[in-house]
C-alpha cells in the first residue's frame, strides 16, 4: 500500500522548458553580480569553497569561480554549491513577482487530493531545498508548499544513486513499498527501485517507451496505479 509520494520536479511536476527557458537565463543573468555583492556572506563564501574545491580554481579569483558556475549553468551540473547560489539568485526573482513556478494542472490537482487523501508528500530535486519551496511557493495555481511534507536535495546524494533513496527512507522511517517515486528520467527510477520504491515513470511527451515499466503520461495516470494497489 503507498502512503508516500516521493516527486522529482522537472519533467515530472514541472515543465523541463520552465527550468531551461526560464529558470537557468535568470540565475545565469543574475548571479555574477549576486556572487560579487554577496562573496563575504558566510551562505555565499560556503558554497564559494566548494565551486573552488570541486573545479580546482583559486579560490581568491572571483571572476573566475563566476566563469565557472556559469559553465556549469549551460551544462546543467548537478552540483550542490551552483543549486544552493541559484537558489538564493531566484529568491528576489519570486519576491518581486518576475519568477512564478510552473506546475502542470494535472499535477497541482492531483497533489492536493492525494494531501487531502491521507497521503505524505516529499520532493527529490537536484534544485535546493530552497529552490523547491520558491518553486511551490509561487506558482502561477498558488502555494502549493502547505501540501508537502518535506524537501530533500543533493545533499542527500545524486539522484542517480540507489544509496540516496536509502538515505531518505531511513530518514522518513518508513518500509521502501509503500513510497511512490515519480520522475521523468529513467536512471533515477532505477536507483529508487534498488532501494525498494515503487516508481512512475512521467513521459509527458511522444511516444511511451517499450518497458516493463509503470508509464503514466500525467499525474492522473499516477492515481490509477495508486488505486489500484
Ligand atoms: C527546484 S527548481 C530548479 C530545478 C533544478 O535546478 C534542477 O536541476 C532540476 O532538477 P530535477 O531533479 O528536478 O530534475
Ligand atoms: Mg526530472
Amino acid at each position: 500500500m503507498i502512503r508516500v509520494i516521493l516527486t522529482d520536479i522537472e519533467g515530472t511536476t514541472s515543465s523541463i522548458s520552465f527550468v531551461h527557458d526560464v529558470l537557468f537565463p535568470y540565475a545565469a543573468q543574475h548571479l555574477p553580480a549576486y556572487v560579487r555583492a554577496n562573496a563575504g556572506e558566510p551562505g555565499v563564501a560556503e558554497q564559494l569553497d566548494a565551486v573552488a574545491e570541486q573545479s580546482g580554481v583559486d579560490r581568491d579569483d572571483l571572476d573566475a569561480l563566476v566563469a565557472v558556475l556559469q559553465q556549469w549553468i549551460r551544462e546543467d551540473r548537478k552540483s550542490t554549491p551552483l543549486k544552493a547560489l541559484q537558489g538564493q539568485v531566484w529568491e528576489d526573482g519570486y519576491r518581486t513577482g518576475e519568477l512564478k513556478g510552473h506546475i502542470y494542472p494535472d499535477a497541482a490537482d492531483y497533489l492536493q487530493r492525494w494531501h487531502d487523501r491521507g497521503l505524505r508528500l516529499f520532493v527529490y530535486s537536484s534544485g535546493s531545498v530552497q529552490a523547491q519551496k520558491l518553486l511551490f511557493g509561487h506558482t502561477t495555481e498558488g502555494d502549493f508548499t502547505p501540501f508537502f511534507s518535506g524537501y530533500f536535495d543533493t545533499r542527500i546524494g545524486g539522484k542517480k544513486e540507489a544509496d540516496s533513496y536509502r538515505a531518505i527512507l531511513e530518514e522518513l522511517g518508513v518500509e521502501p513499498a509503500t513510497v511512490l517515486f515519480l520522475s521523468d528520467v529513467e536512471d533515477e527510477l532505477e536507483a529508487a527501485e534498488s532501494a525498494g520504491m515503487r516508481t512512475a515513470w512521467l513521459v509527458r511527451d511522444g511516444d511511451p517507451p517499450r518497458t516493463s515499466r509503470f508509464v503514466a503520461r500525467d499525474f492522473a495516470e499516477v492515481d490509477t496505479l495508486l488505486r489500484a494497489r
